[in-house]
């Protein structure tokens, strides 16, 4: 349910700010927070002094309108019924147990939070005023213990946390005032109500300036009593209630990041917005721009939250990891301003000018590469991995989400359409590489698209029943994807190796080969600088252990040798392919041709020792995708190996090592009498 406390505002045209005076009636009117309010009221006095045919009175009377149409107090309930979200989130989901998970403990924890007793200790030196207190407390349904001074109470609150301490001013030992500041100390969450007789009104000013909620005076006004009592619980609850975690859900595209965040709103029956940060350019689009020329507007971040009406959405901030390159300003302390629970309760829009408290909002980040993010950004952030999917889980989600999605958004449900899991096999392999599920959607929509207009073409006399895999080639063409590496031979100087980019796994082919020249090492296909150093690591090993592996050690005098990695117009970088380089040179320099099927990945040092990569998961899905059938691992990710499910690792045998020796007899093929 939303609470829209006045849906008059909704429905004023954008730039129609109205007069003046309807524009102070509005403010009056609109329960705006105290210090909102009297920015605007400043705003409208200065107004009334400025002539409306000059520019300052539209930014003014626009800038007030504006703040008038933020939703400063509303915002949606949260349904905290664990049983329909998870049916919500299974019902668009397959597997992703773990993010599932994260959300229902959260769910768990805000419908304890809201159930938790609020507890009122009542410090009062008379028994009467104590004992009349409590009992009233008690009857509002409050947990309500008593203190006879400031130092029982200080006793009591060092045992038990409270919510809210109504204290009287004067009492012997600790007064009330003492009692204020010793409670700031220790636990600085607790609410006080300090109550003052007629004679001490300065001393409670003192109480509110140390940190009092509110003062009471004697004799208590028990109507007055009981709606101040109500109004801090109320406060204190939705402070609990709306306060999020940050999630930021890493992993490579189309693994489902973005539609479960959806799924995350629709559960918690949240409004949803996603806001993509990768083509930011300056740091006024998140932060907006100061309210000095006629065309300043507030940042998107407010923008949104204008536009959905709401305080406590769903915000998914999408591709963190790339806003950063030539952004003009510091992405990350606005990041860090945004996400921070600890800074975004006073976000600062240059526009607005005052404070807007963003606690409320759910953020969720995702980002492909987490590790690109800043430090202190990153420690904020709770990150859960969206892994890869192998081929079974693919066909899974493909049969039971995807199908039935593309069958019924194509026209073609109860028309006697379905897919054979040969078929959707087939395009799995012959028509996407990918890691996540992206390229497969687009094409089994191409598929219902096809046979959406076949059977148009036929009169819709009948569904072509079930698509076996020639169906497919026929719709789809000859497949795009052949299995690479089982499918070639092995060569001379070409070793296999799997790398990790933002994509998810790749396979990728390193190629030495050598020449008459005068001891040049020549890179190309666009390596990196950690590359390039990988490449003159793994020449300086194996010039270095030549006579080791049977090599002529003079082998680079008159000689260059030159190393490339295919695709040449692709950017790589990283240094997991130290291994690989070793590899094809040894392979060139033995003349043993290189197992095509056996994939590669570790770092390489100048004694051969092979140190532990990252992306594991995705490097050996990458090896299954393009048929490997042995990958090579550093033995210090014998770990991340174990934690493999047995689907992930099936059909690949996994070989760890911690010095190439160990590996040469798996990876080279005896020589023959192969060619370079
Ligand atoms: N586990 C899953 N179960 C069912 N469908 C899924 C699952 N994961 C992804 N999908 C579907 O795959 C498609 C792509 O997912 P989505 O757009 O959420 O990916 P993403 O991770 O947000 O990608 P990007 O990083 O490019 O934004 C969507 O149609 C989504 O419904």
């Amino acid at each position: 349910m939303i609470f829209f406390r006045r849906p008059e505002e909704e429905q004023r045209p954008e730039g129609e700010p109205g007069d003046l005076e309807e524009l102070r009636q509005r403010a009056e009117g609109a329960d705006l927070p105290e210090h909102v309010l009297k920015v605007v009221l400043k705003e409208l006095d200065k107004l009334e002094k400025t002539d409306p045919a000059v520019a300052e009175y539209a930014i003014g009377t626009t800038y007030i309108d504006f703040l008038l149409s933020l939703p400063w107090n509303r915002f949606t309930e949260d349904n905290l019924d664990l049983g329909r979200a998870e049916k919500i989130l299974s019902q668009a989901h397959y597997g992703l147990q773990h993010v599932k998970d994260r959300i229902l403990d959260y769910l768990a924890v805000r419908t304890l939070c809201s159930l938790q007793a609020f507890r009122v200790l009542v410090v009062d030196d008379e028994e009467i005023a104590r004992t009349n207190l409590e009992y009233v407390l008690q009857k509002e349904g409050y947990q309500v213990d008593t203190a006879v001074d400031g130092q029982d109470a200080f006793e009591k609150l060092r045992r038990k946390e409270y919510d809210l301490i109504l204290t009287d001013l004067k009492m012997q030992k600790m007064d009330g005032l003492q009692l204020l500041e010793a409670v700031k100390k220790i636990s600085p969450n607790t609410e006080t109500i300090m109550v003052t007789g007629y004679a001490t009104v300065s001393s409670a000013v003192a109480a509110l300036q140390k940190g009092a909620a509110t003062y009471l005076s004697k004799p208590i006004n028990i109507a007055e009593l009981r709606s101040l009592v109500a109004s801090i619980k109320e406060k204190k609850r939705h402070m609990q209630m709306t306060r999020g975690p940050i999630l930021c859900f890493s992993g490579p595209p189309g693994t489902g990041k973005t539609s479960i965040g959806r799924s995350i709103a629709q559960a918690l029956e949240r409004r949803f917005v996603r806001l993509s940060l990768a083509g930011l350019r300056d740091e006024a689009e998140l932060r907006g721009h100061r309210r000095t020329y006629v065309g300043a507007m507030p940042g998107r971040i407010i923008h949104e939250i204008r536009r959905l009406g709401v305080k406590n959405p769903v915000f998914m901030l999408d591709e963190i990891d790339k806003i950063g390159q030539d952004f003009r300003g510091d992405p990350a302390s606005v990041l860090l301003e945004i996400l921070d629970p600890e800074q975004n309760s006073h976000f600062m829009d240059h526009y607005l000018d005052v404070p807007f408290d963003l606690s409320g909002v759910m953020f969720i980040a995702t980002a492909n590469v987490v590790e690109r993010l800043p430090g202190p950004l990153l420690d904020r952030l709770e990150v859960i991995e969206f892994p890869g999917y192998t081929e079974k889980e693919k066909v899974a989600i493909a049969s039971h989400f995807m199908i039935p999605r593309q069958l019924q958004e194509h026209g073609l449900r109860g028309r006697d359409v379905s897919f054979s899991e040969e078929a959707i096999r087939t395009v799995i392999r012959g028509y996407t590489r990918e890691a996540g599920l992206r390229q497969l959607e687009r094409e089994l929509a191409a598929v219902c698209r096809k046979v959406a207009r076949l059977y148009v073409a036929a009169d819709h006399s009948a569904g072509p029943g079930e698509i076996g895999e020639e169906v497919i080639h026929e719709l789809l063409g000859p497949p795009r994807y052949t299995h690479e590496v089982a499918e070639a031979r092995s060569r001379i100087g070409v070793a296999t190796g799997l790398v990790w980019s933002e994509l998810g796994g790749e396979i990728i082919f390193v190629e030495s080969t050598r020449m008459r020249g005068s001891q040049q090492l020549i890179l190309t296909g666009s390596l990196g600088t950690i590359l390039k150093e990988s490449a003159q690591t793994a020449l300086s090993y194996v010039r270095s252990h030549a006579e080791q592996f049977g090599i002529d050690p003079d082998f680079f005098e008159d000689t260059d040798i030159h190393i490339h990695i295919p695709a040449a117009a692709i950017p790589k970088d990283g240094p997991s392919a130290g291994i690989t380089i070793a590899v094809s040179l040894l392979s060139l320099l033995m003349q043993r041709p290189a197992r095509r099927d056996v994939a590669l990945t570790g770092e390489l040092t100048l004694s051969g020792r092979i140190l532990q990569v990252a992306g594991v998961r995705e490097k050996v899905l990458a090896a299954q995708r393009a048929g490997v059938s042995t990958v090579v691992f550093p033995k210090r990710n014998e770990p991340d190996i174990r934690r493999l499910e047995e689907d992930v690792l099936a059909g690949v045998e996994v070989v760890l090592a911690d010095d190439v020796e160990q590996i040469i007899e798996r990876v080279l093929e005896p020589a023959g009498n192969m060619k370079e």
